[in-house]
């Protein structure tokens, strides 16, 4: 059975330790991390099997895990993901963006190499990687419109020097419009998705990005076109957002439960 470290103990990292301590994932939740002490405590206190809270990112991989999920922040991913490999433990990671800067890509690809390790980015909050993983060679643009609510892009740092405010927004509103690397940068919790669709395609340079808020939605919308010497691909997915944290997707959640499931099962594997 795999031992899995958790960091990051919010929206997401608490469906993924359920779905552990409910068997749907065949693996042992062994150690946590959060920032927020209270909010390790209170994942702990709803799981049957107990995993220990251990005070800083760095022990989850220090100790005796096969894998440690990232399920927090770029900022986690920028501090601890390299020490994960050197442990010689794998990494899954949520908070994609963090990749778009080149000198962390090239230094964790570097590290899965030397200490033979892996890191797994589940499609998240959207669908289709797999179809632009294949014809990226032919791939001549690349664009997602992101659609959602202004509470679930409440908080973003793009507001910090914005003059947009979020709770005068009355109507669909173009908010952000610019290429994937300033996105992921701009709306850190909010477009890590951009940042799988640039890895998987063309770059974060060429691939485009626009953000709508749209008050008279429910959903968290990505509307995907990739278009090339292949022909044309347009994906739309129209995700409810978690209940507890509305700028995440509950696909999102979701796929990082059925990539962890996968990755801890011995199983026919479907799909590119
Ligand atoms: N790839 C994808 O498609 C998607 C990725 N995401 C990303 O996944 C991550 C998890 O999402 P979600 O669970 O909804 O977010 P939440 O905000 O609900 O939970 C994140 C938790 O991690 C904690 N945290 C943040 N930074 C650190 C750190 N450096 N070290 C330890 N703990 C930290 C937070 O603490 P505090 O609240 O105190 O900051 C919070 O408790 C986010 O980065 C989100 O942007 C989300 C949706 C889709
Ligand atoms: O969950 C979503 O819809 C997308 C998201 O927050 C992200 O990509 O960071």
């Amino acid at each position: 059975m795999k031992r899995v470290g958790l960091l990051g103990c919010g929206a997401m990292g608490t469906q993924i330790a359920l779905a552990i301590d409910s068997g749907k994932i065949p693996a042992t939740l062994t150690h946590v991390y959060d920032d927020s002490k209270e909010k390790s405590a209170l994942l702990v206190e709803k799981l049957i099997n107990k995993p220990e809270i251990v005070e800083n990112s760095h022990l989850l991989s220090s100790n005796p895990v096969d894998i440690v999920v990232e399920a927090a922040s770029q900022d986690a991913v920028r501090d601890a993901s390299l020490s994960v490999l050197q442990n010689k433990k794998d990494l899954m990671i949520m908070s994609v963006g963090a990749l778009l800067d080149e000198s962390i890509y090239d230094i964790l690809s570097d590290a899965c190499k030397d200490f033979k390790k892996t890191i797994y980015l589940p499609s998240g909050a959207i669908a289709g990687l797999d179809g632009i993983k294949s014809i990226k060679d032919e791939l001549e643009s690349l664009s997602i419109t992101t659609t959602k609510h202004p509470r679930s892009l409440k908080g973003a740092k793009f507001f910090e020097t914005s003059d947009i405010n979020l709770d005068e927004i009355n109507s669909s509103t173009v908010i952000f419009q610019g290429m994937a690397k300033e996105a992921v940068s701009l709306f850190p919790a909010n477009i890590n998705v951009a940042a799988l669709l640039s890895l998987s395609g063309i770059g974060s340079e060429k691939t485009k990005v626009k953000i709508i808020a749209d008050p008279n939605t429910d959903k968290n919308t990505h509307h995907i076109e990739a278009e090339g010497k292949f022909g044309k691909m347009t994906f739309t997915i129209e995700n409810y957002p978690d209940t507890i944290n509305p700028k995440t997707s509950r696909l999102a959640i979701l796929s990082a439960i059925e990539t962890l499931r996968k990755y801890c099962s011995d199983d026919i594997q479907i799909g590119t």
